[in-house]
């Protein structure tokens, strides 16, 4: 279990996040909400590393495999690589940069592509896709990672309803699997399907129906998976 310890972050002035605490299940998912610049984004970084904490502590995380798929607007749409060799990448953080792919990564890959409805486009340049195709793509490179932690921003932002549901689908078999996912969504639907879901508003949690606070809140899903 991840515990997230009244958590602060600043950057320069702007704080970003604010005495957030919660605790993650494995075999669970986690829905993070909250409007622009709420700090969703900011609480992912965190869990992946990214983002440093400048107050409280994030317990949990050493030894865990972690799987973060940025928004879609932080991939470079320039990158020379084919969608399959993209998700292929997902196994390098087990396989290490210059061992050859094994059959099994292979398959793998071959297995995220269909999971992710790509399976037609895995020689296509990264760059010639739609953008939900390539949200689609990294989401496929996240699942070769077979993440402990499986952390995504907005993966069903600007999505049709046939991606968002195959996405929701996605999710729910990771947390199944064992995974503790991580979703941050502007998609109430998204929400709805969630174990847990924590609303941020100015960097802190609002408990349901309550104003901003910066204590703990009702940390523990309210339905695990395992
Ligand atoms: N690298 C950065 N440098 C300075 N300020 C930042 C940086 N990243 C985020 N912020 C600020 O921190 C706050 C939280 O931003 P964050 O991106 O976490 O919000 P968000 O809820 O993910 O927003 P969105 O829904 O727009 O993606 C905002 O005020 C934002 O302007």
């Amino acid at each position: 279990m991840i515990v997230v310890s009244e958590i602060a972050v600043r950057y320069g002035a702007t704080p970003a996040l604010n005495g957030v605490s919660v605790c993650l299940t494995p075999g669970t998912v986690t829905a993070v909400v909250g409007h622009n610049g709420s700090g969703k984004s900011t609480l992912l970084q965190c869990l992946a590393g990214i983002a440093r904490v400048t107050s409280g502590r994030i317990d949990g995380t050493d030894g865990l495999r972690t799987a973060y798929v940025p928004q879609r607007n932080a991939v470079s749409e320039q990158l020379p690589l084919t969608v399959g060799e993209v998700v292929a990448m997902g196994a390098w953080q087990r396989r290490g940069l210059w061992r050859r792919l094994t059959l099994g990564d292979r398959d793998a890959v071959d297995a995220a592509l269909s999971r992710l409805g790509l399976a037609d486009l895995g020689a296509r340049p990264i760059g010639a896709l739609s953008g939900g195709q390539r949200q689609r793509a990294l989401l496929a490179q996240a699942l070769v990672q077979r993440g402990d932690l499986l952390l995504l921003d907005e993966p069903t932002t600007g999505l049709d309803a046939h991606a968002r549901a195959v996405i929701g689908d996605v999710v729910e078999e990771e947390a199944a699997r064992g995974a503790i996912v991580v979703t941050a969504t502007h998609e109430s639907r998204d929400a709805d399907r969630a174990d847990q879901v924590l609303t941020l508003s100015s960097g802190m949690l609002v408990p349901s129906g309550t104003q901003p606070t910066s204590t703990m809140t009702s940390l523990l899903p309210s339905g695990s998976r395992k």
